[in-house]
């Protein structure tokens, strides 16, 4: 468990780059979620980035790029970060965004999704962790190579999303329903209609993008987290010595051999 909470303290600080190369895709995906089944603004990834960069630029795609939970308090954003990226009101961060939820529809409506939210990260952090201990075990403690950690990382992300998918469109269409006169009466009524409209299809919408995004951003997560944790632990610098050790002894030898007379 402490392992646990510290590699995802860790994750949470390191992630930073990922969010700047991820969120434009993770927009893409809610835009895709969330649009209307019957009637759809968007045919696909590349068709929803370009007309989100021609309408409005970076600014589109970057939308709800500062809200706080990219810091601590990750759990807010999964409460309502998606109002801010499909920008159903007409907010202007993720502050006014907030508040302006606060007053219209109150402490519910800041929670509104949450449940299904705790519903996703459950299974989707076991998967996650799963599978990146499991692509990473090596026997006798020897050292996994970078490369196993870039691997290992990505598709661990891919696979928790996979798992997952279904319930993220619904925590997604939860969360911009609002409170004041709702589509759905909760997730599992939210589950029926949506099949009911879209055909179970529509239960996967926007995975592309989420995988595309999924696979760097966690290949970049677990190595950073990996290498930290194995400098801070001391075999990062046992490692780092015995490689400068070598690299002397060849030196040396070298050095010899350039002296000896032939
Ligand atoms: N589907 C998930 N929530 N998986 C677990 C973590 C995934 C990781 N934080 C990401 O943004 O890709």
């Amino acid at each position: 468990m402490a392992l646990w909470c510290e590699r995802n303290e860790l994750k949470l600080n390191t992630g930073m780059a990922g969010v700047i190369v991820g969120h434009p895709l993770d927009t893409v995906k809610v835009h895709l979620q969330t649009q209307n089944m019957n009637n759809p603004k968007y045919k696909g990834t590349i068709h929803c980035l370009r007309s989100l960069l021609v309408k409005e630029g970076l600014k589109g795609v970057y939308r709800g790029v500062t809200s706080p939970p990219y810091g601590s308090c990750w759990h807010k954003r999964h409460c309502q970060k998606n109002r801010l990226q499909v920008n159903k009101s007409a907010s202007k961060g993720p502050v006014d965004c907030l508040r302006e939820i606060y007053v219209n529809d109150g402490i519910k409506g800041v929670f509104k999704g949450c449940g299904v939210t705790i519903g996703r990260e459950v299974p989707a952090f076991g998967v996650y962790f799963f599978t990146y201990e499991l692509l990473t075990r090596s026997e006798n403690n020897v050292p996994i190579s970078t490369w196993n950690m870039i691997l290992a990382g990505g598709l661990a992300g891919v696979a928790s999303w996979i798992a997952i998918y279904p319930i993220d469109v619904i925590k997604s269409k939860m969360q911009v329903d609002g409170i004041s006169s709702p589509q759905y009466t909760n997730s599992y009524d939210c589950l029926k209609k949506s099949i009911k409209n879209g055909g179970v299809s529509c239960l996967f919408r926007g995975l592309t993008p989420t995988l595309i995004r999924a696979f760097p951003v966690n290949a970049v997560t677990f190595t950073v987290v990996t290498w930290t944790m194995r400098i801070l632990s001391g075999d990062g610098l046992k490692e780092t010595e015995s490689i400068l050790e070598r690299y002397a002894d060849v030196v040396c030898t070298l050095k010899v051999t350039e002296n000896s007379p032939s």
